[in-house]
């Protein structure tokens, strides 16, 4: 790294990790909103080819930049740090770096990446936190938890549970005790502004933390596991069909997101948030008419991800001929 490219105090960089679809995108929207005046720049990170979460982030675009079709953790790691140099060359430098993993990043592999001693000198880590959905907490058996889900908790720093709005008290309280059987004295904060006031977030105790908990993890890259499908079109598909479609194939995905331009009556585009087989589609955020185009990204297990069969039965969804 140049030395003129860098100042002479360390930008802390904060990771962001958690499963698919868990909430990483929509916490950072809040956290953001609460630091409004800062200057943040913020790594976002998608396993699919298609670059979804930085139309959903509410920022102004120079902060956003998007790293897509891999893992930060492993595959982009070089891109990951020519984006760190980038924004250390920056005047003025961002005040913080965020870095929004993708669903499938192995947290433990962001340690070791973030710890190469010429970046830890100038873009130092301070802390990794790591979203939980609760409501899969509640609802999944703890056989079938994601050794990869397991592993996200128990590298983080700290853990924050999402969802918790569309459980009951009892729900809660369950959630909690799960998440300390699996990574029994994590620190666990529940709203944006506890997380913010935490000393893993501040600055003031997450590098010697993060020096104490740094551990390896055996096996090849956890991305290997997992496959995507980017589809995309320029022409409007029918809407109940995609949904038929998309309700079809969920058994066999873990997450499906993107913007959705429809042939329906209003025509205006929606946004499509799937994760396991909770599905929504709500109106899309208004960046999302910049590129007035169908985008989608569907994500599952590489064994037996049906990525020609779920593509073609996409096209079948396109409108060819005005109704
Ligand atoms: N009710 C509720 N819904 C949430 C909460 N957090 C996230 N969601 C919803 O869960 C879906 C996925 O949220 P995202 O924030 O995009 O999740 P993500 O972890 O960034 O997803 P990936 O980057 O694809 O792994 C969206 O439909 C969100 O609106 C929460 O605290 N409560």
């Amino acid at each position: 790294m140049s030395a003129s490219l860098v100042g002479d105090v360390a930008v802390p960089v904060y990771v962001l990790g958690g499963f698919l679809g868990a909430g990483k995108t929509t916490l950072l929207n809040r956290l953001m909103a609460r630091r409004e005046a800062e200057n943040l720049a913020v790594i976002v990170n998608d396993f699919g080819a298609i670059d979804v979460d930085s139309t959903l982030l509410e920022r102004r675009e120079e902060d956003i930049l998007s790293l897509r079709n891999g893992c930060v953790c492993c595959s982009l790691q070089g891109d990951l740090f020519s984006t760190i140099r980038m924004l250390l060359g920056r005047t003025p430098q961002p005040e913080m770096i965020v870095i929004e993993c993708s669903g499938v990043s192995r947290l433990t592999d962001m340690r070791t990446a973030l710890m190469d001693s010429v970046i830890w000198r100038h873009a130092a880590l301070e802390g990794v936190l790591c979203v939980v959905d609760a409501q899969s907490l509640v609802v999944e058996d703890e056989g079938v938890f994601d050794p990869l889900w397991i592993e996200q908790i128990r590298a983080a720093d700290l853990l924050t549970l999402s969802r918790l709005d569309i459980l009951a008290p009892a729900e809660v309280d369950f959630a909690h005790a799960r998440l300390r059987n699996i990574a029994s004295g994590t620190p666990v904060v529940d709203t944006p502004e506890a997380l913010l006031a935490h000393s893993a977030l501040s600055g003031s105790g997450g590098r010697r933390r993060f020096a104490a908990v740094a551990a390896g993890v055996e096996g090849g890259k956890a991305e290997d596991s997992f496959a995507s499908l980017a589809w995309e079109s320029e022409r409007p598909v029918d809407l109940a069909l995609f949904q038929e479609t998309v309700g079809r194939f969920s058994a066999q995905l873990l997450r499906a997101k993107g913007i959705l331009y429809h042939a329906g009556a209003s025509g205006s585009p929606l946004l499509l948030q799937m994760v396991g087989r909770r599905a929504s589609l709500g109106p899309a955020p208004d960046r999302a008419a910049a590129d007035p185009r169908t985008r989608l990204v569907f994500i599952g297990r590489r064994q037996g991800f049906p990525s020609g069969d779920l593509a073609e039965a996409l096209d079948r969804c396109v409108v060819t001929t005005q109704e």
